[in-house]
Protein backbone atom coordinates (compact mmCIF):
# COMPACT_ATOMS: atom_id res chain seq x y z
CA UNK A 1 0.00 0.00 0.00
CA UNK A 2 1.65 3.20 -1.16
CA UNK A 3 1.47 6.49 0.76
CA UNK A 4 1.80 10.50 0.21
CA UNK A 5 3.91 12.38 2.59
CA UNK A 6 3.08 15.64 2.20
CA UNK A 7 4.68 19.11 4.04
CA UNK A 8 1.95 21.39 4.35
CA UNK A 9 1.73 25.28 4.90
CA UNK A 10 2.95 26.26 1.24
CA UNK A 11 1.21 28.30 -1.32
CA UNK A 12 0.96 26.71 -5.11
CA UNK A 13 1.39 29.02 -7.71
CA UNK A 14 1.03 28.31 -11.74
CA UNK A 15 -0.56 26.56 -14.28
CA UNK A 16 -2.70 23.31 -14.34
CA UNK A 17 -4.42 21.17 -17.47
CA UNK A 18 -6.70 19.35 -15.81
CA UNK A 19 -7.08 15.66 -17.26
CA UNK A 20 -9.59 14.12 -19.02
CA UNK A 21 -12.73 12.86 -17.69
CA UNK A 22 -12.80 9.60 -15.84
CA UNK A 23 -16.76 8.91 -15.86
CA UNK A 24 -16.71 10.03 -19.82
CA UNK A 25 -13.91 7.84 -20.38
CA UNK A 26 -15.60 4.79 -18.78
CA UNK A 27 -18.87 5.61 -20.88
CA UNK A 28 -17.07 6.58 -24.34
CA UNK A 29 -14.74 3.24 -23.94
CA UNK A 30 -18.06 1.12 -23.49
CA UNK A 31 -19.49 2.14 -26.73
CA UNK A 32 -16.29 1.19 -28.57
CA UNK A 33 -18.10 -2.72 -28.16
CA UNK A 34 -20.80 -0.96 -30.53
CA UNK A 35 -19.27 -1.16 -33.75
CA UNK A 36 -16.82 -3.15 -35.14
CA UNK A 37 -15.42 -0.09 -37.04
CA UNK A 38 -12.19 1.87 -35.61
CA UNK A 39 -13.08 3.94 -33.14
CA UNK A 40 -10.20 6.98 -31.94
CA UNK A 41 -10.49 8.42 -28.64
CA UNK A 42 -8.64 11.24 -26.75
CA UNK A 43 -7.74 13.20 -23.88
CA UNK A 44 -7.93 9.43 -21.83
CA UNK A 45 -6.78 10.05 -18.80
CA UNK A 46 -4.10 7.40 -17.65
CA UNK A 47 -5.71 6.30 -14.42
CA UNK A 48 -6.17 3.06 -12.35
CA UNK A 49 -9.93 3.03 -13.59
CA UNK A 50 -9.57 3.41 -16.97
CA UNK A 51 -6.67 1.35 -17.48
CA UNK A 52 -8.50 -1.31 -15.87
CA UNK A 53 -11.17 -1.12 -18.34
CA UNK A 54 -9.01 -0.64 -21.28
CA UNK A 55 -7.32 -3.78 -19.87
CA UNK A 56 -11.27 -6.08 -19.93
CA UNK A 57 -11.73 -4.18 -23.53
CA UNK A 58 -8.61 -6.25 -24.41
CA UNK A 59 -9.02 -9.51 -22.76
CA UNK A 60 -12.83 -9.67 -24.37
CA UNK A 61 -10.86 -9.49 -27.81
CA UNK A 62 -10.97 -5.50 -28.62
CA UNK A 63 -7.70 -4.52 -30.54
CA UNK A 64 -6.85 -1.70 -28.69
CA UNK A 65 -3.53 0.81 -30.10
CA UNK A 66 -2.04 3.37 -28.07
CA UNK A 67 -1.38 6.45 -30.26
CA UNK A 68 0.16 8.57 -27.64
CA UNK A 69 -0.02 9.20 -24.36
CA UNK A 70 -3.70 9.71 -24.17
CA UNK A 71 -5.32 8.54 -27.65
CA UNK A 72 -6.14 4.96 -28.60
CA UNK A 73 -7.88 3.36 -31.11
CA UNK A 74 -9.85 0.48 -30.34
CA UNK A 75 -11.49 -2.11 -33.00
CA UNK A 76 -14.20 -4.67 -31.42
CA UNK A 77 -14.53 -6.65 -34.61
CA UNK A 78 -13.58 -10.07 -32.80
CA UNK A 79 -15.00 -10.36 -29.95
CA UNK A 80 -14.60 -13.29 -27.44
CA UNK A 81 -17.41 -13.80 -25.60
CA UNK A 82 -16.34 -16.51 -23.51
CA UNK A 83 -14.52 -14.18 -21.29
CA UNK A 84 -17.16 -13.07 -19.95
CA UNK A 85 -18.20 -16.29 -18.13
CA UNK A 86 -14.68 -17.44 -16.90
CA UNK A 87 -13.41 -16.77 -13.69
CA UNK A 88 -10.86 -14.20 -14.88
CA UNK A 89 -13.61 -12.02 -15.52
CA UNK A 90 -15.35 -12.18 -12.22
CA UNK A 91 -12.24 -10.34 -10.66
CA UNK A 92 -11.48 -8.27 -13.04
CA UNK A 93 -15.07 -7.06 -13.57
CA UNK A 94 -15.62 -6.45 -9.96
CA UNK A 95 -12.77 -4.22 -9.53
CA UNK A 96 -14.57 -0.51 -10.33
CA UNK A 97 -18.00 0.75 -11.22
CA UNK A 98 -17.44 1.89 -14.92
CA UNK A 99 -17.44 -2.21 -16.13
CA UNK A 100 -20.78 -2.30 -15.79
CA UNK A 101 -21.43 -0.29 -18.96
CA UNK A 102 -20.37 -3.00 -20.83
CA UNK A 103 -23.56 -4.55 -20.61
CA UNK A 104 -25.52 -2.44 -22.47
CA UNK A 105 -23.39 -2.35 -25.84
CA UNK A 106 -23.43 -6.32 -25.28
CA UNK A 107 -26.60 -7.39 -25.33
CA UNK A 108 -26.95 -5.04 -27.98
CA UNK A 109 -24.70 -6.27 -30.35
CA UNK A 110 -24.19 -9.42 -29.53
CA UNK A 111 -27.37 -10.91 -27.25
CA UNK A 112 -26.35 -11.40 -24.25
CA UNK A 113 -24.14 -9.24 -21.32
CA UNK A 114 -23.00 -10.52 -18.42
CA UNK A 115 -21.77 -8.38 -15.19
CA UNK A 116 -20.05 -9.41 -11.70
CA UNK A 117 -21.41 -6.94 -9.07
CA UNK A 118 -19.26 -4.11 -9.76
CA UNK A 119 -16.47 -2.43 -7.84
CA UNK A 120 -16.18 1.73 -7.19
CA UNK A 121 -15.74 3.42 -3.90
CA UNK A 122 -17.88 2.35 -1.31
CA UNK A 123 -19.75 5.32 -0.55
CA UNK A 124 -23.48 3.61 0.55
CA UNK A 125 -25.71 1.38 -1.23
CA UNK A 126 -25.12 1.71 -4.76
CA UNK A 127 -28.14 -0.15 -6.60
CA UNK A 128 -28.28 -1.49 -10.53
CA UNK A 129 -32.20 -1.97 -10.82
CA UNK A 130 -32.42 1.32 -13.04
CA UNK A 131 -29.87 -0.91 -15.58
CA UNK A 132 -31.37 -4.06 -15.37
CA UNK A 133 -35.12 -2.78 -15.34
CA UNK A 134 -34.16 -0.62 -18.62
CA UNK A 135 -32.66 -3.83 -20.33
CA UNK A 136 -36.13 -5.72 -19.08
CA UNK A 137 -37.80 -3.03 -20.45
CA UNK A 138 -36.56 -3.52 -24.15
CA UNK A 139 -36.78 -7.27 -24.27
CA UNK A 140 -34.15 -8.71 -21.97
CA UNK A 141 -34.19 -11.80 -20.28
CA UNK A 142 -32.53 -11.38 -16.65
CA UNK A 143 -31.09 -13.26 -14.55
CA UNK A 144 -29.07 -12.91 -11.25
CA UNK A 145 -26.75 -15.57 -9.02
CA UNK A 146 -26.69 -14.80 -5.70
CA UNK A 147 -23.81 -16.50 -4.20
CA UNK A 148 -21.61 -15.47 -7.09
CA UNK A 149 -23.20 -11.96 -7.14
CA UNK A 150 -23.22 -12.49 -10.90
CA UNK A 151 -25.95 -10.18 -13.62
CA UNK A 152 -26.77 -11.20 -16.60
CA UNK A 153 -29.23 -10.38 -19.29
CA UNK A 154 -29.72 -11.83 -22.17
CA UNK A 155 -32.33 -11.17 -26.07
CA UNK A 156 -31.92 -12.18 -29.32
CA UNK A 157 -33.64 -9.24 -30.59
CA UNK A 158 -34.05 -5.64 -28.72
CA UNK A 159 -37.37 -3.70 -29.28
CA UNK A 160 -37.55 -0.25 -28.36
CA UNK A 161 -40.26 0.97 -26.38
CA UNK A 162 -40.92 4.02 -23.39
CA UNK A 163 -39.38 3.75 -19.76
CA UNK A 164 -39.67 5.87 -17.30
CA UNK A 165 -35.96 5.83 -15.30
CA UNK A 166 -36.85 5.22 -11.23
CA UNK A 167 -33.93 7.37 -10.53
CA UNK A 168 -32.12 9.43 -13.02
CA UNK A 169 -28.98 7.29 -12.56
CA UNK A 170 -25.69 8.16 -14.87
CA UNK A 171 -24.12 4.88 -15.24
CA UNK A 172 -27.90 3.52 -16.01
CA UNK A 173 -28.76 6.01 -18.43
CA UNK A 174 -25.85 5.36 -20.56
CA UNK A 175 -26.28 1.78 -20.49
CA UNK A 176 -29.53 1.64 -21.84
CA UNK A 177 -28.59 4.35 -24.29
CA UNK A 178 -26.18 1.61 -25.85
CA UNK A 179 -28.51 -1.00 -25.65
CA UNK A 180 -31.12 0.76 -27.17
CA UNK A 181 -29.09 2.17 -30.28
CA UNK A 182 -29.32 -1.07 -31.77
CA UNK A 183 -32.67 -2.39 -30.84
CA UNK A 184 -35.90 -1.65 -33.28
CA UNK A 185 -37.91 0.56 -33.38
CA UNK A 186 -37.96 4.07 -30.76
CA UNK A 187 -36.83 4.46 -27.71
CA UNK A 188 -38.06 7.21 -25.06
CA UNK A 189 -36.22 7.24 -22.00
CA UNK A 190 -38.17 9.72 -19.47
CA UNK A 191 -36.17 10.68 -16.03
CA UNK A 192 -32.99 10.14 -18.17
CA UNK A 193 -29.60 11.23 -16.64
CA UNK A 194 -28.52 14.14 -18.62
CA UNK A 195 -25.06 15.57 -17.41
CA UNK A 196 -22.14 16.89 -19.76
CA UNK A 197 -20.69 12.97 -20.28
CA UNK A 198 -24.32 11.58 -21.12
CA UNK A 199 -24.18 14.17 -23.56
CA UNK A 200 -20.77 13.39 -24.50
CA UNK A 201 -22.00 9.93 -25.16
CA UNK A 202 -24.90 10.65 -27.28
CA UNK A 203 -22.69 12.77 -29.67
CA UNK A 204 -20.40 10.49 -30.09
CA UNK A 205 -22.95 7.44 -30.92
CA UNK A 206 -24.65 10.06 -33.30
CA UNK A 207 -21.32 10.22 -35.18
CA UNK A 208 -21.43 6.97 -35.52
CA UNK A 209 -24.37 6.51 -37.07
CA UNK A 210 -26.84 6.78 -34.32
CA UNK A 211 -29.93 8.67 -33.96
CA UNK A 212 -30.55 10.12 -30.67
CA UNK A 213 -32.31 13.25 -29.78
CA UNK A 214 -33.06 15.26 -26.90
CA UNK A 215 -29.80 15.65 -25.77
CA UNK A 216 -29.35 17.48 -22.69
CA UNK A 217 -32.46 16.84 -21.77
CA UNK A 218 -33.99 14.16 -19.54
CA UNK A 219 -36.32 12.86 -22.69
CA UNK A 220 -34.15 11.23 -24.37
CA UNK A 221 -35.68 9.69 -27.98
CA UNK A 222 -33.66 6.75 -29.78
CA UNK A 223 -34.41 6.13 -33.29
CA UNK A 224 -32.59 2.33 -33.59
CA UNK A 225 -30.19 1.72 -36.05
CA UNK A 226 -29.12 -1.93 -37.50
CA UNK A 227 -25.39 -1.12 -37.05
CA UNK A 228 -23.06 1.74 -35.98
CA UNK A 229 -19.50 2.22 -37.79
CA UNK A 230 -16.42 3.86 -36.27
CA UNK A 231 -15.63 7.59 -35.54
CA UNK A 232 -13.53 10.18 -33.56
CA UNK A 233 -14.06 11.27 -30.07
CA UNK A 234 -12.22 13.18 -27.74
CA UNK A 235 -13.59 13.55 -23.69
CA UNK A 236 -14.05 16.32 -22.40
CA UNK A 237 -11.83 17.71 -19.17
CA UNK A 238 -12.74 16.44 -16.04
CA UNK A 239 -15.32 18.63 -13.80
CA UNK A 240 -14.69 17.11 -10.70
CA UNK A 241 -10.22 17.44 -11.13
CA UNK A 242 -11.85 20.91 -11.75
CA UNK A 243 -13.16 21.43 -8.81
CA UNK A 244 -10.28 19.57 -6.86
CA UNK A 245 -8.31 22.53 -8.09
CA UNK A 246 -10.47 25.62 -7.06
CA UNK A 247 -10.55 23.59 -3.88
CA UNK A 248 -6.64 23.31 -3.24
CA UNK A 249 -6.28 26.69 -4.48
CA UNK A 250 -8.53 28.72 -2.30
CA UNK A 251 -7.33 26.51 0.51
CA UNK A 252 -3.44 27.43 0.41
CA UNK A 253 -4.28 30.33 -0.22
CA UNK A 254 -2.67 30.23 -3.88
CA UNK A 255 -2.90 31.56 -7.68
CA UNK A 256 -3.99 29.41 -10.19
CA UNK A 257 -4.93 28.91 -13.51
CA UNK A 258 -7.02 25.63 -14.45
CA UNK A 259 -6.61 25.89 -18.27
CA UNK A 260 -9.04 24.67 -21.00
CA UNK A 261 -11.79 23.66 -18.50
CA UNK A 262 -14.59 23.65 -20.94
CA UNK A 263 -16.71 26.31 -18.74
CA UNK A 264 -20.40 26.04 -20.65
CA UNK A 265 -20.40 21.99 -19.35
CA UNK A 266 -19.08 22.86 -15.71
CA UNK A 267 -22.97 24.05 -14.77
CA UNK A 268 -23.37 25.03 -11.16
CA UNK A 269 -19.65 24.35 -10.06
CA UNK A 270 -18.17 27.83 -10.19
CA UNK A 271 -21.17 29.32 -8.54
CA UNK A 272 -20.74 27.11 -5.76
CA UNK A 273 -17.23 27.47 -4.99
CA UNK A 274 -18.33 31.26 -5.80
CA UNK A 275 -20.77 31.20 -2.94
CA UNK A 276 -18.11 29.95 -0.22
CA UNK A 277 -16.72 33.08 -1.18
CA UNK A 278 -13.86 31.79 -3.76
CA UNK A 279 -12.59 34.24 -6.06
CA UNK A 280 -12.41 32.95 -9.51
CA UNK A 281 -12.74 34.62 -12.70
CA UNK A 282 -13.30 32.96 -16.16
CA UNK A 283 -10.98 33.91 -18.75
CA UNK A 284 -11.32 33.01 -22.00
CA UNK A 285 -11.91 28.59 -21.53
CA UNK A 286 -9.70 29.06 -18.15
CA UNK A 287 -10.54 29.54 -14.51
CA UNK A 288 -8.13 32.18 -12.92
CA UNK A 289 -8.29 31.72 -9.25
CA UNK A 290 -6.05 35.02 -7.17
CA UNK A 291 -4.36 33.97 -4.18
CA UNK A 292 -7.15 35.32 -1.17
CA UNK A 293 -6.29 35.81 2.41
CA UNK A 294 -9.61 34.64 3.57
CA UNK A 295 -13.45 33.30 1.66
CA UNK A 296 -16.57 34.34 3.12
CA UNK A 297 -19.44 32.59 3.06
CA UNK A 298 -22.54 33.91 1.07
CA UNK A 299 -25.48 33.58 3.31
CA UNK A 300 -28.79 33.43 1.33
CA UNK A 301 -30.58 36.60 0.86
CA UNK A 302 -32.54 36.05 4.46
CA UNK A 303 -29.63 35.77 5.97
CA UNK A 304 -29.97 31.66 6.79
CA UNK A 305 -26.99 29.44 6.66
CA UNK A 306 -25.55 28.16 2.89
CA UNK A 307 -26.73 24.56 2.36
CA UNK A 308 -24.58 22.64 -0.16
CA UNK A 309 -26.54 20.04 -1.09
CA UNK A 310 -25.98 17.48 -4.52
CA UNK A 311 -29.01 16.60 -7.13
CA UNK A 312 -28.82 14.73 -10.20
CA UNK A 313 -27.66 17.46 -13.44
CA UNK A 314 -28.37 19.88 -13.73
CA UNK A 315 -27.64 19.82 -9.49
CA UNK A 316 -24.33 19.60 -8.13
CA UNK A 317 -22.67 16.23 -8.08
CA UNK A 318 -22.22 14.45 -5.54
CA UNK A 319 -18.48 13.84 -6.14
CA UNK A 320 -17.64 17.54 -5.36
CA UNK A 321 -18.90 17.76 -1.92
CA UNK A 322 -16.18 15.92 0.24
CA UNK A 323 -13.92 19.08 -1.45
CA UNK A 324 -16.31 21.53 -0.54
CA UNK A 325 -16.59 20.20 2.58
CA UNK A 326 -13.26 20.52 3.18
CA UNK A 327 -13.07 24.16 2.32
CA UNK A 328 -15.79 25.01 4.44
CA UNK A 329 -13.53 24.37 7.06
CA UNK A 330 -11.38 27.84 6.85
CA UNK A 331 -13.95 29.64 5.02
CA UNK A 332 -15.42 32.61 7.00
CA UNK A 333 -18.76 31.91 8.24
CA UNK A 334 -20.73 28.41 8.08
CA UNK A 335 -22.08 25.88 5.61
CA UNK A 336 -24.32 22.75 5.80
CA UNK A 337 -23.26 20.41 3.77
CA UNK A 338 -26.03 17.69 2.46
CA UNK A 339 -25.34 14.56 0.82
CA UNK A 340 -28.40 13.13 -0.19
CA UNK A 341 -27.23 10.85 -2.48
CA UNK A 342 -24.75 8.57 -0.65
CA UNK A 343 -24.87 7.70 3.03
CA UNK A 344 -21.33 6.42 3.67
CA UNK A 345 -19.54 9.76 2.58
CA UNK A 346 -18.85 11.97 5.29
CA UNK A 347 -17.76 9.99 7.38
CA UNK A 348 -14.58 11.26 6.46
CA UNK A 349 -14.61 14.20 8.76
CA UNK A 350 -13.63 12.43 11.50
CA UNK A 351 -10.08 12.90 9.96
CA UNK A 352 -10.67 17.02 9.47
CA UNK A 353 -12.25 17.00 13.35
CA UNK A 354 -8.75 15.49 14.72
CA UNK A 355 -6.63 18.00 12.45
CA UNK A 356 -8.34 20.54 14.13
CA UNK A 357 -11.72 21.35 11.86
CA UNK A 358 -14.95 22.38 13.49
CA UNK A 359 -17.15 20.07 12.03
CA UNK A 360 -20.38 18.53 13.74
CA UNK A 361 -21.87 15.46 11.94
CA UNK A 362 -25.21 16.01 11.90
CA UNK A 363 -26.47 12.33 10.59
CA UNK A 364 -24.55 9.92 8.06
CA UNK A 365 -25.86 12.68 5.32
CA UNK A 366 -25.36 16.36 6.78
CA UNK A 367 -22.64 17.94 8.54
CA UNK A 368 -22.57 21.30 9.60
CA UNK A 369 -18.96 23.02 8.94
CA UNK A 370 -18.16 26.34 11.20
CA UNK A 371 -15.31 28.01 9.09
CA UNK A 372 -12.31 28.81 10.99
CA UNK A 373 -11.08 31.87 8.33
CA UNK A 374 -7.67 30.77 8.72
CA UNK A 375 -7.35 31.93 12.32
CA UNK A 376 -5.81 28.25 13.05
CA UNK A 377 -3.87 26.14 10.46
CA UNK A 378 -5.67 22.57 10.43
CA UNK A 379 -2.56 20.27 12.46
CA UNK A 380 -0.86 17.91 10.05
CA UNK A 381 -1.53 14.24 10.48
CA UNK A 382 -1.28 10.29 9.69
CA UNK A 383 -4.44 9.11 7.64
CA UNK A 384 -6.27 6.73 5.34
CA UNK A 385 -7.69 7.59 2.04
CA UNK A 386 -11.31 5.83 2.33
CA UNK A 387 -12.67 6.70 -0.85
CA UNK A 388 -11.43 8.82 -3.89
CA UNK A 389 -13.43 12.18 -3.21
CA UNK A 390 -12.18 11.91 0.49
CA UNK A 391 -8.80 11.09 -0.48
CA UNK A 392 -8.61 13.84 -2.46
CA UNK A 393 -10.31 16.20 -0.23
CA UNK A 394 -7.93 14.72 2.97
CA UNK A 395 -5.07 16.11 0.54
CA UNK A 396 -6.36 19.66 -0.08
CA UNK A 397 -6.38 19.60 3.96
CA UNK A 398 -2.72 18.14 4.60
CA UNK A 399 -1.43 20.39 1.57
CA UNK A 400 -2.79 23.34 3.82
CA UNK A 401 -1.80 21.95 7.23
CA UNK A 402 0.70 23.26 9.74
CA UNK A 403 3.60 20.07 9.56
CA UNK A 404 3.71 16.83 7.69
CA UNK A 405 1.15 14.81 6.90
CA UNK A 406 1.31 11.01 5.63
CA UNK A 407 -2.05 9.62 3.57
CA UNK A 408 -2.31 6.00 3.00
CA UNK A 409 -3.86 3.64 0.74
CA UNK A 410 -3.50 6.58 -2.12
CA UNK A 411 -4.14 3.70 -4.44
CA UNK A 412 -8.21 5.35 -4.00
CA UNK A 413 -6.99 8.88 -5.08
CA UNK A 414 -4.93 7.22 -8.19
CA UNK A 415 -7.86 5.49 -8.82
CA UNK A 416 -8.85 9.03 -10.80
CA UNK A 417 -6.30 11.90 -10.71
CA UNK A 418 -3.05 11.64 -13.10
CA UNK A 419 0.06 12.14 -12.20
CA UNK A 420 -0.88 14.06 -8.80
CA UNK A 421 2.37 14.06 -7.18
CA UNK A 422 4.54 15.65 -10.47
CA UNK A 423 1.81 17.79 -10.66
CA UNK A 424 1.38 18.95 -7.27
CA UNK A 425 5.21 19.48 -7.55
CA UNK A 426 5.08 21.54 -10.62
CA UNK A 427 3.29 24.00 -8.94
CA UNK A 428 5.21 24.11 -6.20
CA UNK A 429 3.65 21.35 -3.50
CA UNK A 430 5.80 19.56 -0.85
CA UNK A 431 4.50 16.35 -1.66
CA UNK A 432 6.22 12.96 -2.13
CA UNK A 433 4.78 9.11 -2.99
CA UNK A 434 6.48 6.19 -0.83
CA UNK A 435 5.68 2.50 -1.59
C1 LIG B 1 -18.48 5.70 -12.97
C2 LIG B 1 -19.40 6.85 -12.74
O1 LIG B 1 -19.82 7.53 -13.66
N1 LIG B 1 -19.67 7.11 -11.46
C3 LIG B 1 -20.54 8.23 -11.11
C4 LIG B 1 -21.97 7.82 -11.31
O2 LIG B 1 -22.17 6.66 -10.52
P1 LIG B 1 -23.49 5.79 -10.68
O3 LIG B 1 -24.00 5.83 -12.08
O4 LIG B 1 -23.15 4.47 -10.09
O5 LIG B 1 -24.53 6.55 -9.76
P2 LIG B 1 -26.10 6.71 -9.98
O6 LIG B 1 -26.34 7.92 -10.82
O7 LIG B 1 -26.66 5.41 -10.40
O8 LIG B 1 -26.58 7.03 -8.51
C5 LIG B 1 -25.77 7.50 -7.48
C6 LIG B 1 -26.53 7.47 -6.17
O9 LIG B 1 -27.49 8.48 -6.17
C7 LIG B 1 -28.76 7.97 -5.92
N2 LIG B 1 -29.69 8.74 -6.79
C8 LIG B 1 -29.47 8.80 -8.13
C9 LIG B 1 -30.36 9.48 -8.94
C10 LIG B 1 -31.46 10.11 -8.35
O10 LIG B 1 -32.29 10.73 -9.03
N3 LIG B 1 -31.60 10.06 -7.01
C11 LIG B 1 -30.73 9.39 -6.21
O11 LIG B 1 -30.89 9.35 -5.00
C12 LIG B 1 -28.67 6.50 -6.29
O12 LIG B 1 -29.62 5.73 -5.55
C13 LIG B 1 -27.27 6.16 -5.93
O13 LIG B 1 -27.13 5.85 -4.58
O14 LIG B 1 -22.83 8.88 -10.89
C14 LIG B 1 -22.71 9.23 -9.51
C15 LIG B 1 -23.76 10.30 -9.24
O15 LIG B 1 -23.47 11.47 -9.95
C16 LIG B 1 -21.29 9.67 -9.22
O16 LIG B 1 -21.17 9.85 -7.82
C17 LIG B 1 -20.26 8.65 -9.67
O17 LIG B 1 -18.98 9.18 -9.62
C1 LIG C 1 -17.78 7.73 -6.90
C2 LIG C 1 -16.90 7.90 -7.88
O1 LIG C 1 -16.48 6.94 -8.74
P1 LIG C 1 -17.03 5.45 -8.97
O2 LIG C 1 -18.46 5.59 -9.39
O3 LIG C 1 -16.16 4.95 -10.07
O4 LIG C 1 -16.85 4.71 -7.69
C3 LIG C 1 -16.26 9.21 -8.14
O5 LIG C 1 -15.68 9.36 -9.22
O6 LIG C 1 -16.32 10.11 -7.26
Amino acid sequence: MASFVIEGGHRLQGEIHPQGAKNEALQILCAVLLTPEKVTISNIPNIIDVNKLIFILGELGVKVHKIDESTYTFQADDIDLDYLESEKFKKDGSSLRGSIMIVGPLLARFGRGYIPRPGGDKIGRRRLDTHFEGFISLGAKFRYNKEERFYGVEAEQLHGTDMLLDEASVTGTANIIMAAVLAKGTTRIYNAACEPYIQQLSKMINSMGGNISGVGSNLLIIEGVESLGGCEHRVLPDMIEIGSWIGMAAMTKSELTIKDVSWNDLGQIPRVFQKLGINLERKGDDIYIPSQEEYEVQNYIDGSILTVADAPWPGFTPDLLSIVLVIATQAKGSVLIHQKMFESRLFFVDKLIDMGAKVILCDPHRATIIGLNHQSNLKATTMVSPDIRAGISLLIAALSAEGTSTIHNIEQIDRGYQNIVERLQAVGAKIKRVD
